[in-house]
């Protein structure tokens, strides 16, 4: 089976809200996932790890195998199509915009991307929550820049002064994680690949892990599994009204027919790989939901009221097909 597309995340926000901040602390929580990174504005990167960097033209490759590139964006084409090749081994793209950047015109170059091997993976907000009032103010567009967002990272919390000012601003259902210092979970972004295993000296890893927050136990998940197929439509009427906690949606699902869905989610946005049933693997649906203050019950209920035993009604299929990757 071909390799999987590498998801990339454009990582958005104004000048200061945390993007670099949020960048190193997912460099430095991936664990084994190698992260290919881009920047629109190379002089302000900030990022610690650069101590253990080499630099080799405008990409720093660091001891974990992450890629950092500067780019400009009319050399973003040229630059996914570097990290996507197969020899980079990259896991997930990770594109910080510069503050100055529009999120939207970020968003249309990686999805106007020629390159075969790479799929647009969601766009993540940053949001300053203690300049929230003064931002607004100056920049209203960032009321646009939050209903467009997959997922929304309200940062600097412990600076704010008016938390549910801020929290009341963002559009209802939108997903938004809170913290400090950019410290969100990898796993609400991709699917971290296990830690290199190290013998008798400490991974880059280990040197730069953050062992003040435990950002995993801030997160519920929930497996359901059904060997039933599901419905397309109820099973895309169950995913538009998720609650907004739900961060995450992952794994493999069965419509019933000879394909395999493999379902990706970073906050609203939602992406869908179809590939024949491997032989030999059991058809059903698998997935695992991460987010907090999730309810089991009623997650499994909704999810389970989607099983059918129906013939697979093609109409309802096309309506998947919109969120098929190329
Ligand atoms: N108090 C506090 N400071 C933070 C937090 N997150 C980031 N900072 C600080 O805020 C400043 C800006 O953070 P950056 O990560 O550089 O922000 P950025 O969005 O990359 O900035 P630009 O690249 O200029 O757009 C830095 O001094 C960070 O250390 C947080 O949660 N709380």
């Amino acid at each position: 089976m071909a390799k999987q597309q590498i998801p990339v995340i454009v990582v958005a926000g104004f000048l200061g809200s945390g993007k670099t901040t949020l960048l190193n602390h997912l460099l430095a929580t991936a664990g084994g996932t190698r992260i290919g990174v881009l920047v629109n504005d190379f002089g302000s990167i900030n990022v610690d790890a650069m101590t253990v960097a080499s630099q080799v033209d405008s990409t720093i490759s660091l001891s974990n195998g992450c890629l950092c590139c500067a780019v400009d964006p009319s050399d973003m084409d040229d630059m996914l199509t570097r990290l996507a090749k197969p020899s980079a081994n990259i896991d997930v793209i990770v594109i910080e915009a510069s503050g100055l950047a529009e999120p939207r015109s970020m968003v249309k170059l990686v999805v106007a991307s020629t390159q075969p091997r790479i799929a647009y993976g969601g766009l993540v907000l940053v949001v300053d929550a203690a300049e929230f009032t003064a931002t607004s103010a100056r920049h209203p567009e960032i009321a646009k820049h939050l209903r467009l967002a997959d997922l929304v990272v309200l940062n600097k919390t412990d600076r704010a002064t008016d938390l549910p000012a801020v929290r009341a601003a963002i559009t209802p259902g939108t997903p938004v994680v809170e913290t400090t210092l950019g410290r969100v979970d990898p796993a609400l972004l991709f699917d971290p690949r296990p830690r290199t295993p190290t013998i008798g000296q400490l991974s880059f890893e280990d040197l730069v892990e953050d062992h003040g927050d435990h950002v995993h136990a801030l997160y519920d998940s929930v497996e359901f599994t059904s060997t039933t197929p599901l419905h397309p439509r109820e099973f895309l009427r169950f995913l538009s009204a998720r609650p907004a906690g739900l961060y995450r949606v992952k794994g493999f699902v069965d419509f019933g027919t000879d394909d395999r869905y493999a379902l990706h989610t970073v906050g609203d946005h939602l992406s869908l790989d179809r590939t024949p049933w491997p032989r030999g693997v059991p058809r059903a649906t698998r997935l695992v939901l991460i987010g907090t203050g999730l309810s089991e019950p009623a997650l499994t209920t909704g999810l389970s009221a989607c099983a059918t035993t129906e013939p697979p009604d093609p109409r309802a299929l096309l309506d998947v097909t919109r969120y098929l990757r190329p």
